[in-house]
């Protein structure tokens, strides 16, 4: 799937990828009232909003961005009726073309890792019966447990021509008290980082980069230029930019030459665009997905402007 992705990406010229993490707070009155008109407002009426919400903001951008990148968070805290949005929008996605990134950011021992594998880029087995579940092409993982709880998920990686995404340097402020420590001479997440080269060589793609991506935050320019560093023929999902501050210009270390090897993730920035004073003379809350679909535009020319 990473290949798939770099040629979507060359394909739209966009290296964007829309974080589907909708709120309540997010979702037009008119697709909350008829929700919660049917369902109440009950876990049920607030996960066939976010639903709803997530199929109009596909269908306006599924030609311009290559990716979606669904938040489990979101969904999993209205429990199974919130699962099955987070479900539906995949399958939803992927009918339209676009590759899905499950943020989902596991990390446990080998045993309960196979299960997490098997469960969101392999197969479940039913005595016997192998049956496809959660059917994203990427998943995000933490990478504190070590190898051992990654190798449980090369197998499904290679036979099943899936992805990993997994943390090297976050994007939240606090991440510098853990992955900035100096350890052994280096930083943390430089240690990260040399680990991941290695492991990622187990699962190569055929246009140079590994099946095992890197998560690298926009909004510490200067530890991402280490990172790519260390790291040259690692495919990046950066997050940050946008709602978290950081600027096209931050992104310039997460590329390779020619704006190559990253893809941009921006969630509230796209989905809540027309709730932003820029969007709001142009559109109302009816045209929420064409606000998205503006803002997504919006964000391809600015990071076009420093892809060179
Ligand atoms: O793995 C991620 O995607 C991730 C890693 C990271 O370092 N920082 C980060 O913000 N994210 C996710 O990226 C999205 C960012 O959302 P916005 O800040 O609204 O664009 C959220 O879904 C976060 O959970």
């Amino acid at each position: 799937m990473i290949d798939q992705l770099i040629d979507s990406i060359e394909k739209l010229q966009n290296p964007t990828v829309v974080g589907l993490d909708p709120r309540l707070g997010f979702i037009p009155g008119h697709i909350k009232e008829e929700a919660f008109d049917h369902h109440g407002k009950t876990l049920k009426g607030a996960s066939k909003a976010f639903y709803q919400f997530n199929r109009e903001i596909i269908d306006e951008i599924k030609d311009i961005v290559p990716a979606v990148k669904p938040q489990v968070a979101m969904y999993e805290q209205y429990g199974y009726e919130g699962i099955k949005a987070y479900m539906d929008t995949i399958e939803y996605a992927k009918d339209r073309g676009l590759i899905v990134i499950g943020d989902v950011k596991r990390g446990d021992i080998a045993s309960t890792a196979k299960a997490y594998s098997d469960g969101h880029i392999g197969l479940a087995d039913v005595e016997g019966e192998k049956i496809e579940v959660f059917k994203e092409d990427f998943i995000t993982l933490s990478p504190y447990l070590g190898y051992d709880s990654i190798e449980p998920y090369v197998t499904d990686l290679n036979q099943r021509n899936k992805g990993l995404f997994i943390l090297v340097k976050t994007s939240n402020p606090n991440s510098k008290e853990i992955q900035n420590l100096t350890v052994e001479g280096e930083l943390l997440y430089e240690r990260v980082a040399k680990l991941l080269k290695t492991w990622g060589e187990a699962a190569m793609g055929d246009l140079g980069y590994s099946r095992m991506g890197a998560v690298v935050g926009a909004t510490h320019p200067e530890d991402a230029k280490r990172v790519r560093g260390i790291l040259p023929n690692t495919f990046f999902l950066v997050p940050g930019y946008g709602a978290q501050g950081a600027t096209a210009e931050d992104l310039i270390p997460n590329f390779n030459k020619g704006g190559k090897g990253a893809i941009i993730n921006s969630s509230r920035g796209i989905i809540a665009a027309y709730k932003n004073e820029k969007y709001q003379k142009d559109f109302d809350s009816r045209d929420f997905a064409k606000a998205a679909r503006a803002a997504a535009l919006d964000m391809k020319k600015d990071l076009q402007r420093v892809m060179d």
